[in-house]
């Protein structure tokens, strides 16, 4: 059985019965009102250095699709903006709706979008393992990015190819050479705030370093991560992965800031 999911008896709404923290006063994602962001001059560009970042392997955790990278050394790291200390990639993922609909987690003065793409980082200077880096307010950075459809993005097809070897909870298969560069927008403008996991543990954890601009996909590419099921090949009920998203949760005093 799982422990959480998105469904009716299992979805968000009812995580804080396992999950104290989905009441805590720093939770995400949130609404982000651009008229009321404050615009912080002291805050510097993001840089991310991923060139010589080794994505290891692709797969399906039950609640979304995973890029894991190795993690044992500072080969790709985030830096500047917001971060006291660089942070290492750890893994990638995303969060959709159904056709049509919109299933990013943070929304834009209440403009949802169809998916959004999250890297996860975590501060290994501070931290000797992404265990405690999870529960530490300044252990983990993620980077989200927003993805709007329209054309064919030129690269994601690399990850929409490999959703069939994925089509399962529990399956995993290698993934190798894979920089997420790819899937950056052209600029790196970005919102700041200090919150949460999205999903269980909902640990408050989390720098959030959200881009502005989003990058573009279509409908048939969004389609494909649609194939996924939330469930194992050996259950009977196979359940669509689809609106795997957390709705916004109270700001709480929280100030939401902006590099330019
Ligand atoms: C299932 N998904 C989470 C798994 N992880 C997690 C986080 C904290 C504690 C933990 O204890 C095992 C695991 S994780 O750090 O890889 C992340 S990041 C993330 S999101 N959507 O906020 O970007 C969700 C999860
Ligand atoms: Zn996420």
């Amino acid at each position: 059985g799982n422990l959480w999911g998105y469904g009716k008896e299992d979805g968000p709404s009812v995580w804080h019965k396992h999950y104290p923290s989905a009441k805590g006063n720093q939770q995400s994602p949130i609404d982000i009102v651009p008229h009321q962001v404050s615009h912080d001059p002291s805050l510097g560009p993001i840089v991310l250095n991923y060139d010589h970042c080794t994505s290891i392997s692709i797969s399906n955790n039950g609640h979304s699709v995973v890029v894991e990278f190795d993690d044992s050394d500072d080969r790709s790291v985030i830096l500047g903006g917001p971060l006291v200390n660089p942070c290492r990639l750890k893994q990638f993922h995303f969060h959709w709706g159904g056709k049509g609909c919109c299933g990013s987690e943070h929304s834009v003065a209440g403009k949802n979008y169809a998916s959004e793409l999250h890297l996860v980082h975590w501060n290994a200077v501070k931290y000797r393992t992404y265990g405690e880096a999870a529960t530490a307010p300044d252990g983990l950075a993620v980077l989200g990015i927003f993805l709007q459809t329209g054309d064919d993005h030129r690269w994601l097809h690399m990850i929409t190819d490999a959703l069939f070897m994925v089509k399962f909870k529990g399956s995993v298969t290698d993934f190798r050479g894979f920089n997420p560069k790819c899937l950056l927008p052209s600029s790196l403008h970005y919102w700041t705030y200090p919150g949460s996991v999205t999903t269980p543990p909902l640990h408050e954890s989390v720098t959030w370093i959200i881009l502005k601009e989003p990058i573009t996909v279509s409908e048939r590419q969004m389609s494909k991560f649609r194939m996924l099921l939330f469930t194992a090949e050996e259950e009977d009920q196979r359940m669509r992965m689809e609106n795997n998203f957390r709705p916004p949760q109270p700001l709480k005093g929280r100030k939401v800031r902006s590099s330019v």
